[in-house]
């Protein structure tokens, strides 16, 4: 379980972060939001222990990661799986190499346990005979998929994702989105993601998290934000492509009936 408590961070005189109190869901794709400059990837690096706050609590367990001693940062670091922006793989080593890693890092397990453990992961992602391929040798959504494999080698409780989607197309965004989905529910992990794509919102969006000038604006489940009230919520999302499905959704909340084609059925499942 992870709870944040009041969290502040600044930068010299600028405050980012200003008193953000919020319970990530276990077992949920916990989806933080907020145009631009709002504090998102400040918030999830402080969630992760990049960043420390200048006030307030991280709490894992009920426990202040940052009060805990060095042995006890380390056990909660490696329950955490963590897949950035870019996908952040190294170059020069293979896909193996990469997703085998963590492994080396925090494991000492033998080269065989090591490989079958890789090689499980990396068929949970429905890649195949990649192993000696180098990262410059895949697509966008191939580098993403061994991104979240790597996240997910040490079998984490914990999945930070730093905007799934950026740089992907529409279509391929979406096997992410549910690859992310499905291991959520599947391992029973807590996951956070930082995200713009609306889509996103709408396809895996356990819990919405709304940030607007460093502060918890408002929180919901994805079917909540159709129909929501606050109007700083509805000008980000409304600024959006989210806006025409929404529209839709209010019409047919008013009128039992929709303009269009758009697939209804889809939007609303949760
Ligand atoms: N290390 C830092 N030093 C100084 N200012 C920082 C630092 N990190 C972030 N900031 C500032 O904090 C503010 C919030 O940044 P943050 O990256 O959290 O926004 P964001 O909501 O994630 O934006 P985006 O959606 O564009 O990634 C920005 O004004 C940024 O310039």
């Amino acid at each position: 379980m992870i709870e944040v408590k009041n969290i502040k961070k600044g930068f010299g005189e600028r405050t980012v972060l200003n008193g953000v109190s919020v319970t990530m869901q276990a077992g949920k794709c916990n989806l933080i939001i907020g145009a631009s400059g709002s504090g998102k990837t400040v918030f999830m690096k402080s969630m992760v222990g990049l960043l420390v706050p200048d006030e307030g609590e991280i709490c894992y367990n009920e426990k202040d990661f940052n009060k805990l001693n060095n042995e006890e940062k380390k056990e909660i670091r490696q329950q955490i799986g963590m897949l950035f922006q870019g996908s952040a793989l190294f170059d020069s080593l293979t896909v193996e190499q990469n997703v085998m890693f963590p492994l080396n890092m925090f494991t000492k397990d033998t080269y065989a346990k090591k490989l079958k453990r890789v090689n499980e992961v990396l068929e949970r992602v429905k890649l195949k005979d990649v192993n000696r391929k180098f990262p410059a040798e895949l697509s966008g959504g191939m580098k993403k998929r061994v991104g979240i494999a790597r996240a997910i080698v040490l079998n984490p409780k914990y999945l930070f994702v730093d905007e799934p989607n950026s740089g992907l197309d529409p279509q391929t965004s979406l096997v992410i989105d549910k690859l992310v989905k499905e291991i959520t529910t599947e391992y029973d992990i807590t996951t956070v993601v930082n995200t713009h794509d609306m889509n996103s919102v709408m396809e895996i969006g356990d819990h919405i998290i709304f940030m607007f000038q460093g502060k918890k604006e408002w929180e919901g489940s994805n079917k909540e934000i159709i129909f929501n009230k606050n109007e700083r919520l509805n000008e980000f999302i409304f600024a959006s492509d989210f806006l025409k499905d929404a529209k839709d959704m209010r019409m047919l909340e008013q009128t039992g009936k929709i303009n269009n084609d758009r697939d209804m059925d889809k939007l609303l499942k949760g």
